[in-house]
């Protein structure tokens, strides 16, 4: 059995973006962990800062509009301080990603085996032969039927499941040892869904790659996910094992969440509203507990004044001691204290 190794390790990491000449910040001192042959999922709201991390990581903000500070330590390369010609040795071939809208991601004008070859011209010096059976090879290992027949086609003559798996192949056809997938499901239908996601863990296990999952989905964390990052307002405010999240949540946040989440077994129940919105970047306060507004009868003294992560079991971590104080209000509005 392989050893479990952090070989991304995210530290501090913050990015703002330039608004109306001032910066403003989108995430803010993100510190995270991904090991080998793990899906680390990272969830919230929209407007929590998931795929602004997904792209700082990838090299994709223009320096000229952001301003990003930390490390971002990759097998021992410190990430943010690659220009584009160092990014693109990394992008594509150890570091792979898979977006939410494989329609746009895809050239509308080149055959699905150019496409996933010309990852492979950029990386590789495989010969034209080997390259072909590369991407039948691929095709195989992300589940379509007539490989040989995919290769052939322009992305418009696939459904939306197919072309998310082609999206797939060209992300793992170097072997990547990271993978980044933000919303790779979203757009698809259910049961399209669970094969995409069964998908991405056969892979993980084939190429015992690590896998940061960025998804509003708690349903698609709890089937797929080893540990699972909550972000809200640009911070990490819980993160664990998704047996840690899901079983014993502890930030208000989280529990939210999961208690507006829709389950099998109560479909007549009303589901749990949050009240309030995720601030924009421009309304974030500077200090004091971002998620507070949101659970407004929790008392100002519950907060910190600049929340900290709390080890609340090993490997669990929750942001604020207001956490020890939360209850949500019964059906009359009111809280026990
Ligand atoms: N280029 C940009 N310029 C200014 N603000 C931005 C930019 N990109 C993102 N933002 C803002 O940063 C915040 C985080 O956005 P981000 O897209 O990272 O969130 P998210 O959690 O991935 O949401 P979604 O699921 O909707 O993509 C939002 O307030 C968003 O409006």
């Amino acid at each position: 059995m392989e050893t479990a190794s952090n070989f991304l390790n995210i530290k501090d990491v913050s990015t703002a973006f330039k608004i109306n000449g001032q910066y403003y910040d989108a995430i803010s001192h993100i510190n995270l962990q991904v090991q080998h042959d793990e899906i680390l999922a990272i969830v919230g709201e929209s407007g929590c800062g998931k795929s602004t991390l997904a792209t700082t990581i990838m090299g994709l903000h223009d320096p000229a509009e952001t301003k990003i500070s930390g490390e971002v330590d990759f097998e021992g390369t410190d990430l943010l301080k690659l220009d584009e010609k160092g990014y693109n040795q990394f992008r594509g071939a150890k570091i792979g990603m898979i977006f939410q809208d494989p329609l746009s991601a895809l050239n509308p004008l080149k055959r699905i085996e150019e496409q996933i070859s010309e990852v492979m011209d950029y990386h590789t010096d495989l010969s034209a032969e080997d390259k072909h059976n590369r991407v039948i090879e691929l095709l195989n290992q992300v589940g379509i039927v007539n490989p040989q027949r995919t290769a052939r086609q322009f992305p418009h003559e696939l459904s939306g499941g197919m072309r998310q798996r082609v999206i797939i192949a060209i992300a793992i056809a170097c072997k990547p040892d990271l993978i980044i997938a933000d919303e790779p499901t979203t757009a698809l239908d259910v049961t399209i869904q669970a094969q995409i996601l069964d998908v991405l863990r056969d892979i993980q296990k084939e190429n015992h790659a690590g896998i940061i999952l960025i998804t509003h989905d708690l349903g698609v964390v709890a089937e797929t996910a080893d540990r699972v990052a909550v972000m809200y307002a640009g911070q990490i405010v819980e993160q664990g094992t998704a047996e840690q999240v899901f079983n014993t949540p502890e930030h208000p946040y989280t529990r939210s969440l999961l208690r507006s989440m829709p389950q099998r077994d109560n479909e007549n129940d009303d589901l749990y509203v949050i009240k309030g919105n995720v601030p924009s970047l421009q309304k974030m306060p500077a200090k004091g507990d971002r998620f507070a507004p949101r659970i407004p009868w929790v008392p100002a003294e519950a907060h910190e004044e600049n929340p900290t992560m709390h080890e609340v079991a090993p490997g669990h971590e929750v942001r604020c001691t207001c956490y020890k104080h939360f209850q949500f209000p019964d059906e009359q509005g009111s809280v026990t204290v």
